[in-house]
């Protein structure tokens, strides 16, 4: 099949590199050239594991080009795939200015029959929107069909490969037929529904998640004060198979490109119909608040704010989530911000991301660190905010004897007792009791 992707973002670009793995002619587009460049100049944009070996295999095989002439790619195309980004506005609903501009390019570019598939993550009614706007611009015959994308940032080749399943929505047996073909070797699960259901399919999935996450995260909260230990109350909860193991994981909440913008989205298309979705504007209020239970523990340990003035704090990690350079949403910005604005002097480090959180949040406190250990040096205290692998690996008596005083905070429970037992270290995490010489500091936070 020949396919042309309108958008070569993480979606698009890994969409575009698998489909041609399965054999099809792929032409991937994008507005900004620089990406565009890169790309054919034999690059990958992003970092996301597995996806340069794929693209360069598929490259060789003249399966796979990269253009920003969009009349080009779509003429040549049976498939034309929507994955532009839909960010939010500013009351939280997504903004389809994008998605509405690729419509317009689309329609114009038509040359015969194609199906245009909505990728892109879209408020019910959009793929109708972008029905109708093809439509003024062509009098060609083509039928339009919403296919949700659910991979997940680093793991997005397998997720794209090894789908749980393919959502089809769709109302014309031809294009049911076509994208079944096209998908069909992925996996047994697809299901076919009206273009509403799947458009609505992929909001509720990632608000489900999302509901899981600060569910698990308001336990922590409790076990903290309580005593509990989290991660025994979720093992105990998910072998229940009503529940599931996946998603339990608490910590410093969700961030990232997906879960927080298409959260308020639906909080946003629920008040569009006059539904009041109360359970998901508090998933989304305790998801703000958790992150900032990193600034708590470190006012019991190290003093108030107040005192945080010249004190040098290592961050471990600044990507939303292991294995990306993504840092949309990401609680770093929110924990460095807060602490630059109580005159801390923030050490990061992260093993990929560092470049685009700058472009993000730079400024003249932040220290720019090249390993985790320089970040570690003369801290006060470490936070750890994304479990990379390698921190997984650290030797913390290397790092005790560069710090301070040896405290850490990890906000994504990486850690057990046995990593400090012949250390100084006083370690704190989400939701279990503080392993090290601060239980009494433990005690007094949880008042
Ligand atoms: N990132 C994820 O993990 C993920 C997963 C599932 C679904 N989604 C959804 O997929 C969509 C894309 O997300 P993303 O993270 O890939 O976004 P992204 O910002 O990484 O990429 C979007 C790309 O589209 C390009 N673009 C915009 N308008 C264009 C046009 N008219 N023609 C050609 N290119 C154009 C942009 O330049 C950008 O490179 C969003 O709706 C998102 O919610 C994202
Ligand atoms: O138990 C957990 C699981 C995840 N997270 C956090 O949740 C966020 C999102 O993680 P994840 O879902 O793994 O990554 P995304 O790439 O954002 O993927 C989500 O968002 C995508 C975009 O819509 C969907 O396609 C995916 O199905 C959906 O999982 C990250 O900050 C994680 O740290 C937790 O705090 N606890």
């Amino acid at each position: 099949m020949n396919i042309a992707v309108i958008g070569t973002g993480y979606v698009g670009l890994v969409s575009g590199v698998c489909y041609a793995e399965l054999g099809n002619h792929v032409i991937c587009v994008d507005k900004e050239k620089d990406k565009i460049r890169v790309l054919q100049e034999g690059g990958i944009p992003i970092y996301e594991p597995g996806l340069k070996q794929l693209a360069d295999h598929n490259r060789e095989l003249g399966r796979l080009q990269f253009t920003f002439d969009t009349l080009e790619a779509v003429r040549q195309s049976d498939v034309v795939i929507i994955a532009v980004g839909t960010p939010p506005g500013p009351r939280g609903e997504a903004d389809l200015q994008y998605i509405e501009a690729a419509a317009r390019e689309i329609g114009d570019a038509m040359n015969g029959y194609k199906v245009v598939v909505v990728k892109s993550t879209v408020p019910v009614g959009t793929n109708e929107k972008v029905q109708q706007i093809v439509r003024s611009r062509t009098d060609q015959v083509f039928d339009i069909a919403s296919v949700p994308e659910f991979l997940r940032e680093g793991s997005a080749v397998r997720d794209t490969l090894y789908p749980d399943r393919i959502v089809i929505g769709a109302e014309s047996p031809q294009a049911v037929e076509l994208l079944k073909q096209l998908h069909q070797s992925l996996t047994p699960e697809i299901i076919v529904t009206d273009i509403r259901s799947a458009e609505m399919i992929k909001y509720a999935s990632n608000a489900f998640l999302a509901t899981k996450i600060s569910f698990i995260n308001e336990i922590a909260n409790i076990c903290e004060k309580v005593g509990a230990d989290v991660t025994e109350v979720a093992t105990g909860m998910g072998l229940d198979h009503r529940i599931g193991p996946h998603f339990l994981q608490a910590g410093i909440g969700y961030g990232g490109s997906c879960f927080p913008k298409d959260t308020k989205a639906l909080i946003q298309i629920a008040g569009n119909a006059d539904y009041d979705f109360k359970l998901l504007k508090s998933v989304v209020e305790v998801n703000r608040q958790q992150r900032f239970g990193i600034i708590d523990k470190l006012i019991a340990t190290i003093g108030p704010m107040q005192r945080m003035e010249g004190k040098k704090v290592g961050v471990w990690g600044l990507a939303f989530k292991p294995d990306t350079d993504d840092v949309r949403e990401a609680p770093a910005l929110d924990i460095v911000q807060t602490l630059i604005e109580h005159g801390a002097i923030p050490k990061v480090y992260d093993p990929v991301a560092m470049d685009n959180f700058r472009s993000v949040l730079d400024h003249p406190s932040i220290h720019w660190c090249r390993s985790a250990l320089e970040a570690a040096e003369e801290a006060e205290a470490i936070c750890l905010l994304t479990e990379w692998k390698e921190f997984k690996q650290t030797d913390f008596k290397a790092v005790e004897q560069v710090m301070l005083r040896p405290l850490l905070i990890d906000g994504r429970n990486i850690f057990g007792p046995q990593h400090f037992k012949d250390t100084q270290f006083l370690y704190y995490s989400v939701g279990r009791p503080a392993f090290g010489q601060g239980h009494g500091a433990m005690q007094t936070l949880m008042g």
